[in-house]
């Protein structure tokens, strides 16, 4: 007899749901040979139904409100990409896991905010909730994470965890191109989210983050005590003292087991030009998990785009049609108790400071003197003749200033960075990134 065809509901055909159609129809035979039956669309949910995608959607029942797709008789399987971590996304999985038929998601938002709650769902119903797709794009991360490092005590977790601000700051740095048209082009490519402040404020990152701490640490991080800071503040003058000390500037998030629970963060970092991170660029995500046995671990690939996010999806699709039953998030939900982050102010690392102050005999020795007030101590300092603000503008008899420190505790850092801010001679608020090996 031959196997039943898994049906298959998309809601959302924007740049990955076509992404997911293409896949299907591309490699059918092999999805067909790994998966042990044929896996086929037969719905969709999206909002205009003229709309040339460039995909062949013809007999397929189409649903204007996504939820019909749970109720659907003629679907196995509902695929969720409409993003999002409210409204017609969160109702449409909610009422398919209700309805008990299993869930595919790219939806980083969605699994991060509400992930404990809806795997709960799932394991109410017996049926999978997936969403490979939905950190670091066509890594196979969560699979990593989850099953293929099960057996070890993980300690730290992270990465480059946003394509879309990699490849901003890549192109910054090998451009030296504004920020607004790099990011217009990333869009174009269908890299960014719908709202891209999303990406470049960190939030995308935090998200993938949050699900990566989760699966590693088997306790939920509560999305809101994450600490998130996007790119926005990273200037060319940045990215070019970067370069002269020997690092590369990163986005990346960093979660770790401290004394004191769970430390989670999302901020640009200076990296040593020497780490294999330091050299992932554009598109491209690395993801890093450090365990007990294992040592350290590290994925590289593309992190977003139609073709790697459906590859992801289709994986979880061929899953799904084994039947593969894996607790959604490594253990079984009544084993999960959320964590709240612990403060950033308690990170101890080391910092890159720029500050742009008038070249005036003794400023030097003022910010010296509050740094070894609050106990920072300085590694090193680098100073040019430059007399241009961030923005390239000519400033007279300003100068700006770069100083590293050694490691430090961040409440330290930032005490002394009020204090030199308010001197006279400080005449823009000075720029402060976090040192990190990756
Ligand atoms: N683009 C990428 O590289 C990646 C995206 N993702 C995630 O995949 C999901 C989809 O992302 P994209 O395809 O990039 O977004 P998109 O904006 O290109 O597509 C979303 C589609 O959903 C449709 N939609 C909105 N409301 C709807 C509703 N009520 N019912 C049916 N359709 C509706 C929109 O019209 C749009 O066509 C998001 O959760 C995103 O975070 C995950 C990894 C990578
Ligand atoms: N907008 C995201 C898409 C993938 O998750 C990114 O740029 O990484
Ligand atoms: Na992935």
């Amino acid at each position: 007899m031959r196997p039943a065809t898994l049906r298959v509901g998309i809601a959302g055909l924007g740049t990955v749901g076509v992404g997911v159609v293409r896949l299907l129809a591309a490699n059918a035979e092999l999805i067909a040979t790994r998966a042990g039956r044929p896996i086929a669309i037969t719905a969709v949910a999206a909002r205009d139904r003229t709309r040339e995608r460039g995909v062949d959607l013809s007999g397929l029942r189409w649903h204007d409100d996504a939820r019909g797709l749970a109720g659907d008789p003629d679907v196995d399987v509902v695929v969720e990409l409409i993003g999002g971590a409210e409204g017609p996304a969160r109702q449409l999985v909610e009422a398919s896991l209700a309805a008990g038929r299993p869930v595919v998601t790219a939806n980083k938002a969605l699994i991060a905010i509400h992930g404990a709650s809806l795997a709960a769902m799932a394991e109410r119903s017996a049926v999978p909730l997936c969403f490979e797709a939905a950190v670091a794009g066509g890594i196979p991360v969560i699979k990593a994470v989850r099953e293929g490092l099960a057996a070890d005590r993980l300690t730290r977790v992270g990465g480059i965890l946003n394509g879309t601000c990699n490849y901003i700051l890549t192109a910054m740095r090998e451009s030296g191109r504004d920020f607004a048209s790099i990011l217009a082009e990333a869009q174009a490519l269908g890299y960014a989210e719908a709202d891209p402040s999303t990406d470049i404020d960190g939030i995308d990152a935090a998200h993938k983050l949050a699900i990566l701490a989760a699966l590693a640490f088997g306790r939920p991080v509560d999305f809101a005590s994450v600490h998130v800071e996007g790119i926005r503040a990273v200037g060319a003058l940045d990215i070019a003292f970067a370069q002269e000390l020997g690092y590369r500037i990163k986005l990346l998030g960093i979660a770790r087991l401290a004394e004191a629970g769970v430390e989670a963060r999302v901020h640009p970092c200076l990296v040593p030009q020497t780490m294999p991170i330091a050299l992932v660029d554009g598109v491209f995500n690395a993801v890093f998990a450090e365990g007990d046995f294992v040592g350290r671990v590290m994925l590289e690939g593309r992190g977003a785009g139609a073709g790697p996010t459906a590859s992801a999806v289709v994986a979880d699709l061929i899953d799904v049609a084994r039947g593969t039953t894996i607790p959604v998030w490594g253990a079984n939900a009544e084993h999960l108790s959320q964590v709240v982050s612990v403060p950033i102010g308690e990170r101890v690392g080391a910092y890159y400071l720029r500050l742009q102050v008038l070249d005036r005999p003794g400023v030097i020795a003022e910010i010296a003197a509050i740094l070894r007030d609050s106990g920072v101590s300085l590694k090193s300092m680098l100073q040019h003749g430059a007399t241009e603000d961030v923005s390239g503008n000519d400033v007279p008899d300003a100068v700006p200033i770069v100083l590293v420190t050694h490691q430090t505790r961040e409440h330290a850092m930032r005490r002394a960075l009020e204090l030199i801010a308010a001197l006279d001679v400080v005449i823009e608020p000075p720029a402060m990134i976090r040192i990190e090996a990756g």
